[in-house]
């Protein structure tokens, strides 16, 4: 079964925003689980992403297990490396590191994780992962030792995106890393989505509400956030359901 996917494309078919929030093994306590759930069940989140750079051993099975007890949401693993595959979850981004050049994060753990896998029911989703430059060092980058594409250089992020596409990829997901300077640019968002026809999730740096409209309005399908949750609770607030949305 694709119904993760399926979901996706209907929300695009209804024209309906998508958003997910990252939560990161390391960084939340679980005692704390119940609690943030409640607040992303109260807001327009209807995605669970979980994953980091580097996460320790077993702690995002036991972070996903705390999960699904409180929430229906879809939860899907955003992994940086194989130990982060949980059969708990609902589906992984099976990311292809498309914008570099390491050939460890282009196929090589894609083949370490098949074992895995393969006694898992979890939707698998191809997806074309790009990382483009925000104005310092990401995580992404030290860990995966390629370099970002460059902002300025939008013709090559539009064409990685396209060849991602090409290569069967059901998703393209725009990275500017984790807690980024410059959020991914309107006009780069505009750009890709001109030319693709699967979805696109953009991601990294985005901490206000209007950086949020400007990413829904340039054509991101969804869009992920991570730091300002953990940095400020009170953001959940602000993104309420449909029609509750508090400026800021
Ligand atoms: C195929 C499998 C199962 C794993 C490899 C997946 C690949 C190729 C990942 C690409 C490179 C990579 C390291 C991605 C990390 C994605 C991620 C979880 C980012 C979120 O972490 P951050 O929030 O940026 O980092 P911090 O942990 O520093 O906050
Ligand atoms: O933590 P932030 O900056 O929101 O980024 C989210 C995600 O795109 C990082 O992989
Ligand atoms: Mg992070």
């Amino acid at each position: 079964m694709n119904s993760l996917y399926l979901n996706i494309l209907e929300y695009i078919r209804k024209k309906e925003r998508q958003m997910a929030v990252l939560i990161d093994p390391d960084k939340l306590e679980l005692h704390r689980v119940a609690r943030i759930i409640s607040k992303i069940e109260a807001s327009a989140i209807t995605h669970i992403f979980v994953g980091g750079s580097e996460v320790e051993e077993d702690a995002t099975d036991i972070l996903v297990r705390e999960i699904k007890k409180y929430s229906k949401l879809p939860v899907i693993l955003f992994p940086g490396d194989i130990t982060q595959v949980s059969e708990y979850a609902d589906g992984l981004l099976f990311l292809s590191l498309i914008s570099g050049r390491n050939p460890d994060y282009l196929i090589e753990k894609h083949v370490q994780s098949v074992s895995k896998l393969r006694t898992t029911t979890l939707e698998v989703i191809p997806t074309g992962y790009i990382l483009i430059e925000n104005g310092k060092k990401t995580s992404v980058e030290r860990i995966s030792k390629t370099r970002p594409l460059k902002r300025c250089n939008i013709d090559e992020i539009v064409d990685t995106a396209k060849a991602g596409e090409l290569l069967g990829m059901k998703l393209i997901y725009l990275e500017a890393g984790s807690g980024a300077t410059h959020s991914i640019e309107p006009e780069i968002i505009s750009r890709v989505k001109q030319d693709l026809k699967i979805p696109l999730i953009v991601g990294g740096g985005i901490r206000t509400k209007k950086e949020l409209e400007l990413a829904y309005n340039a054509g991101a399908n969804m869009v992920v956030i991570g730091t300002a949750f953990e940095k400020d609770e009170t953001f959940f607030e602000v993104l309420k359901k449909k029609n509750e949305t508090v400026s800021r």
